[in-house]
This record gives structure tokens, C-alpha cells and sequence, in this order.
């Protein structure tokens, strides 16, 4: 009885709903990672804007405070104290050369005059807000809308020199819902220059020195460094922009996201309908016998004459196309028709060469089973009808199992046990390229070790893997199992592998693989070389 899952793969595994499953989960992946990449970027571009809107705002800002601090220097060097008509026309001077300076004032003892005598804004009793080394600051902190208050006083001496509300949003040109602030750097002490006054502090303040951006689900706080100043200016911005933001940026990206997944719906469509007329062809050159078994000759190395074959199978189309064995194998493994595949190509090997291998007892053929046919006892009750049936010994039939076939090694093990308990040898092929350890070789019922052909090209080169085959032949012989190499291109390599101890090899050096025919003339040839 099929597991459930299995049985609702097999439902499933049809081109519709496959593509549909296909395309359905690609457009899911591919808007989730457009929306992250859509916020990512729109992140990105709030905080690149936030740190350049910051420092435009410090440098004007700086401009501003200088052009305060230079008319409080002209009104400290001039010679005159006091309140009359020179002074107040000093006062006007100053505040009139320099842009940013909406009042200036002079306060000593009970006098005080200012270049706007009867509408100033001045509280000549209120004391500093933020008292620093050389300047008082003062701040006006009033809600109301009026473009002439003074909104930052800077003190020095008797002089006094304000700069309006407008002028300071001239400068910082704040955008709606954001606020400028002013921040004692050890008070903590927070007045709100501009805009609206913000919930303080907020989360992760204060941001370190390095990082003047400080990024908060709700608002971005940008610290401006000033360095040995008792106060920082902080602007805050919402970020009641960042969602329009991101959909800006991921709108042009959602036809290209549904196109994508429509194409890996399609693609996906394709492939399963490839795979199942391929499966359905394969069941159908099953039925009609049109697989082929070829033969590679195995050489002794030593004498170089042929001990045995590996029968590869070949699938030739009715169209003459041929389809390669590392097409349909993996998926005859995938489907399960594997176990045909293998019934099929041992009784082949049977029928084409059981004349042959009778009247040569130490002839063999090696046939390779599919990782199922190692995890599924069996094979072995197959091979022992089969060979009843064509009347050949057990061994002169071999059997290759590849690393992947021991995934489950207490199965491979009993599989494995069985078919050497009957006589037959057992390989381990591609030997180096999968995950079998030297712990399970030394515990598994096998003769031979096939060395894959990528240890067979690297050899005699100056590759890191060149000396894997010698190695694999030494550990062979500690664990008294026989080494056949495949893949054996040219002479220098065999005779390396010769003197490393390999004892077979095989490989477009002495044959490619045979048709049954071919191999038999090749024996015959043989048995006349004495
Ligand atoms: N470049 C080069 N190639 C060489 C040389 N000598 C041998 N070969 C090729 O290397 C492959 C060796 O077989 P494999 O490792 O068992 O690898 C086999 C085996 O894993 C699988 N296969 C073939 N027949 C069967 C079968 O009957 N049953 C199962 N389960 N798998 C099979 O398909 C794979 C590919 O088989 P083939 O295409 O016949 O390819 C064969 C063979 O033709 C050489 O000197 N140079």
C-alpha cells in the first residue's frame, strides 16, 4: 500500500497542477522578495535623504548661528554703552547688515533699547535657557504662529541679538510634521525650536557619536554634531512617507514578478510533460523491448586480457535518436520502473551472453543496481530464478552498487549479504565521489572497489586529487578487497594504475561499450592470442 504523501505526489504530479503550483509559489516568493527589496531600498533612500537634508540644515544653521555670533562681536567692540539715539542707531546698523538678525538689543542695569524700540520681543528679565562659556542662549518656545517672534536670542555682555521664527524656518525649510529641537547634551533638557513637539526621548537615544541618524519605527532623528557645544540640534522627521515610498518602488516591479512567475509556471509545465511522456515512452521500450545492453570490456591489467564486462544499458528510439542512460535512469529511479530497468537488462545480459559465459567459467558480467534495488531485498531471489533459468554460475555475475545506493546501510547490508551468500561478487562503483565512510567499508559484505573515472583523469597531473586513486588502491588492499578503475583513457594511466596494484581497469583505451556481438568476436580474438 503507497504512503499517503506518496499517493498525493503522484495526484499532484500532473503539467496543470504542477504548473500551478509552481507559478503559485513563485509569485508568492518572488512579491515577498520584491517587497523586501522595495523596503530595503526606500529604507535606504530615507535614511540617504535624512543624512543629507541633516547636514544641509547643519551647515545653514551654522551660517545663522555665525551670523549671530558675528553681530554680537561687532556690538562688544564698539565703544558705546548705554541707551540713547547712537545707540539705538547701532543697534539698527547691525541687525539691518546682517540677514539673520531680526532684533538686536542693548540691556544694562534698568536700561535697555532695541533696534525695534516699540515692538520688541525681548523679556530683558528672563534668565538664559542655556548658558554656555562665552553666549546665553534664550528660546521662545511659544506655539503661536507669528513670523516676527523672536524664536533664538544669543546674549553676550549687555547685547543681545535675536533671530526671527521665519528666518530660522527660512533656513531649515522643515517639512510638515517635523520638528527642530534643541537638546542640552547633559541637562537632556529639550525645547522645541521648530514644529510640533515630538514624544521624547525616543528609542535608542542617544544614538552613538559616529551614527547621527537614528532610525525609529515611527520617526528618523537626526543628531547634528557640534562637537564642544553644550546643546545639539536634533531634527525629527515622521516617516508617514516610507509606505508611498516603497510602493513607488515595488509597483514597476510586480508585472515583472508575475511575468516571472508565469514563466516558471510554463517552464515547470514543460518539464513535467517532458518527464511523463519520457516515463510513458520508457514504460512502453519496456514493454516492446527496445532497450539495448552493451558490454565494456574489463582488462586485467596486468596481462591485459579481458575478465569480464559491465553491461551499460541504451535506449534507441523507433526514430533511430538514441537517449543516454544518464537521462533515464535517474528518472526510471525517480518512478520507480528502476526495477524493471534492472529485471530487464540482467535477463538480457542472460539471454545475449549465457552461451558464452558457460563455456567461459572465469568470464564475468557486472551489472549495476539502482539505489531501490539495494534498500529492497529482492534482487537476489531474481537473479538466483534467472540464472536457474540460463543455467550460469552466480559468479559470473557481478553486481555495482553506487555510494547512493547505501543510504539505508543496515538494508544495503542485507541486500548485499544475500547476493554474496549466493555467490555473486558485489562492487562499490564511482568509488570517492559519494559519502561512504572507511568505518562502513570495513563492515560491508563487498570484493571490489571501482575508482571513479575523475580520479582516473587527475592522475599523473599536477591536481589536488591526483593521488586519491593511488590512495583508494593502498586503503583496497589493507581491507583485502580487489580495485578495478574505470575511465582508463590512455596507456601511461593504466600502467600507473598497474604498479599502484589496481587489478582491473576499464575504460576507450582497450573498448568502449560492445554490443553482445561485438564482445563475443572480441573473446574470440582473444582466445586466439595464446
Ligand atoms: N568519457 C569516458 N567515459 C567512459 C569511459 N569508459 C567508460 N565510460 C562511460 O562511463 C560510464 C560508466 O558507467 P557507470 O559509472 O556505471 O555510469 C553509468 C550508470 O550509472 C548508469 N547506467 C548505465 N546502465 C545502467 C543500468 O543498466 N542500470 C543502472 N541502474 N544504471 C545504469 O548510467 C551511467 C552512464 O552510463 P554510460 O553512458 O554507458 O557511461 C558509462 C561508460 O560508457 C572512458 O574511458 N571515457
Amino acid at each position: 500500500m503507497a504512503h499517503p504523501l506518496a499517493r498525493m505526489a503522484r495526484a499532484v504530479y500532473h503539467p496543470w497542477p504542477m504548473a500551478l503550483l509552481a507559478g503559485v509559489l513563485s509569485a508568492l516568493l518572488l512579491l515577498a522578495a520584491s517587497q523586501l527589496f522595495a523596503s530595503l531600498q526606500a529604507q535606504r533612500m530615507e535614511s540617504a535623504e535624512m543624512n543629507a537634508r541633516g547636514e544641509r540644515f547643519l551647515q545653514r544653521i551654522e551660517q545663522l548661528f555665525g551670523q549671530l555670533r558675528e553681530g554680537l562681536d561687532e556690538l562688544e567692540g564698539q565703544p558705546l554703552r548705554g541707551c540713547d539715539r547712537a545707540m539705538v542707531e547701532v543697534l539698527r546698523q547691525v541687525s539691518f547688515s546682517h540677514r539673520f538678525i531680526y532684533e538686536a538689543a542693548f540691556i544694562g542695569g534698568r536700561q535697555h533699547c532695541s533696534s525695534w524700540p516699540r515692538q520688541s520681543s525681548l523679556d530683558v528679565n528672563r534668565p538664559p535657557d542655556i548658558k554656555g562659556t562665552r553666549h546665553q542662549y534664550w528660546l521662545n518656545t511659544s506655539a503661536e504662529r507669528d513670523d516676527d517672534l523672536a524664536a533664538l536670542v544669543i546674549g553676550r555682555g549687555y547685547f543681545r541679538v535675536s533671530t526671527s521664527r521665519g528666518h530660522l524656518a527660512d533656513v531649515v525649510d522643515l517639512e510638515p510634521g517635523s520638528s527642530l529641537l534643541l537638546v542640552g547634551k547633559d541637562s537632556g533638557q529639550v525645547l522645541p525650536l521648530l514644529g510640533p513637539q515630538p514624544i521624547w526621548p525616543p528609542k535608542g537615544w542617544p544614538s552613538p557619536e559616529d551614527r547621527p541618524l537614528l532610525i525609529g519605527g515611527e520617526q528618523l532623528v537626526y543628531t547634528m554634531p557640534r562637537p564642544g557645544q553644550t546643546f545639539q540640534l536634533v531634527l525629527v522627521a515622521p516617516r508617514a512617507g516610507l509606505r508611498q515610498r516603497i510602493d513607488d518602488i515595488w509597483q514597476p516591479l510586480l508585472p515583472a514578478c508575475l511575468l516571472l512567475a508565469l514563466l516558471t509556471g510554463a517552464l515547470v509545465f514543460q518539464q513535467v510533460r517532458q518527464r511523463q511522456s519520457l516515463t510513458g515512452s520508457l514504460a512502453g521500450a519496456l514493454r516492446r523491448r527496445e532497450l539495448h545492453v552493451h558490454y565494456q570490456p574489463i582488462i586485467d591489467l596486468q596481462s591485459r586480457r579481458c575478465v569480464g564486462a559491465e553491461a551499460l544499458v541504451r535506449w534507441q528510439r523507433p526514430d533511430g535518436t538514441l537517449t543516454h542512460p544518464d537521462l533515464f535512469i535517474p528518472l526510471a529511479e525517480a518512478t520507480g520502473q528502476i526495477r524493471r530497468v534492472t529485471d530487464y537488462v540482467l535477463e538480457e545480459v542472460l539471454e545475449q551472453l549465457g552461451d558464452l559465459l558457460r563455456s567461459h567459467p572465469q568470464l564475468y558480467i557486472s551489472v549495476n543496481l539502482a539505489p531501490c534495488d539495494v534498500s529492497h531485498s529482492r534482487i537476489a531471489a531474481v537473479a538466483a530464478r534467472l540464472l536457474q533459468r540460463f543455467k550460469v554460475a552466480p559468479q559470473q555475475i557481478a553486481f555495482e552498487i553506487t555510494e547512493r545506493g547505501m543510504v539505508d546501510v543496515q538494508a544495503a547490508r542485507e541486500t548485499l549479504s544475500e547476493l554474496r551468500a549466493q555467490g555473486h561478487k558485489v562492487l562499490i562503483d564511482d568509488f570517492g565521489t559519494g559519502y561512504c565512510s572507511l568505518a562502513y567499508l570495513q563492515d560491508l559484505p563487498i570484493d571490489y572497489l571501482k575508482i571513479d573515472k575523475t580520479f582516473v583523469d587527475t592522475l599523473g597531473h599536477d591536481a589536488a586529487s591526483s593521488g586519491v586513486a593511488p590512495h583508494i588502491i593502498r586503503m583496497a588492499h589493507a581491507l583485502e578487497l580487489k580495485v578495478v578503475a574505470e575511465g582508463i583513457e590512455d596507456d601511461a594511466q593504466a600502467r600507473l594504475l598497474a604498479s599502484e596494484g589496481a587489478h582491473s581497469g576499464q575504460g576507450w583505451l582497450f573498448d568502449r561499450a560492445l554490443t553482445a556481438q561485438k564482445f563475443r568476436e572480441r573473446m574470440a580474438a582473444q582466445a586466439e592470442v595464446p
